[in-house]
């Protein structure tokens, strides 16, 4: 029998990675979080000073890069030996990992990276794509949603707790402008993968959806 699988797609502040990473604590399952990979490579190419329209160059670097992730309380990841935890959930990084992530060729490169975390006794996995192309053979899909307005409020108060200075009305733009680049691409767009449960947070609580992700698996 094949490693079961959670698959929680959506877009951007939907609430993927909390309700993930609640319920790969609540099963005992392994955690993906696939935005962390693409984030990570967008921190690898900027440090590099690599333009985002030169894929020769982002490509070789997403096959170069060494990642190491610590899933404990918090996702602690580490780029080439270097821990990079810190940058990863800056707009910077988000806005950058959505351009590089457009091209296919990248996400040839990142694709058995993400399959090689399905690993007994299952795999709880949050992106854009893990129902539809990395995982579309996963028992369980849910497609989390919210408003962008719920989404962007979500957002800037967590940068604001995390001492990063935010703009609500910035917040509004860049995730719009991210749906849409996500949405739009050729290749792996985020989409209701087939099968998916769709779940709309806009005026559930974060412990309403994690219940309602849990009944679906158990
Ligand atoms: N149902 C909810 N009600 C209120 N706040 C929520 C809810 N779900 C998530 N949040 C909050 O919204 C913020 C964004 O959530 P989270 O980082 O899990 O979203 P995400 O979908 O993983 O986003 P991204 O894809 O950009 O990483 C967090 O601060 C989280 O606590
Ligand atoms: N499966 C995925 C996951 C993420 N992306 C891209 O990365 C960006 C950052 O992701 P977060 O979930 O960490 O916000 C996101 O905007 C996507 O463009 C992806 O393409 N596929």
């Amino acid at each position: 029998m094949s490693v079961p699988v959670l698959t929680i797609d959506g877009p951007s502040g939907a609430g993927k990675g909390t309700v993930s990473r609640a319920a790969a604590k609540l099963l005992q399952w392994h955690y993906l979080d696939s935005g962390s990979i693409y984030r990570s490579l967008a921190i690898a190419v900027l440090q590099a000073g690599v333009a985002l329209e030169d894929l020769a160059a982002i490509t070789q670097i997403a096959k170069a890069m060494r990642l190491e992730f610590d899933c404990g309380e918090v996702l602690t990841v580490r780029l080439n030996g270097v821990d990079i935890t810190s940058q990863l959930a800056t707009e910077t990084t988000g806005n950058a990992a959505s351009i590089v992530a457009a091209y296919p060729e990248v996400r040839a490169v990142l694709l058995q990276k993400q399959k090689d975390f399905r690993q007994l006794p299952g795999l709880v996995a949050d992106g854009r794509d893990m129902g539809s192309v990395v995982f579309p053979d996963a028992q369980f899909k849910v497609y989390l949603t919210a408003s962008a307005e719920e989404r962007a409020n979500r957002r800037y108060k967590q940068l604001i707790e995390k001492g990063i200075d935010a703009n609500l009305l910035q917040i509004t733009r860049e995730i719009e402008e991210r749906d849409r680049r996500d949405s739009e691409r050729a290749t792996a767009p985020l989409m209701v993968p087939d099968g998916a449960v769709i779940i709309d947070s806009s005026s559930l609580s974060i412990r309403q959806v994690i219940d309602a992700v849990i009944s679906l698996v158990r």
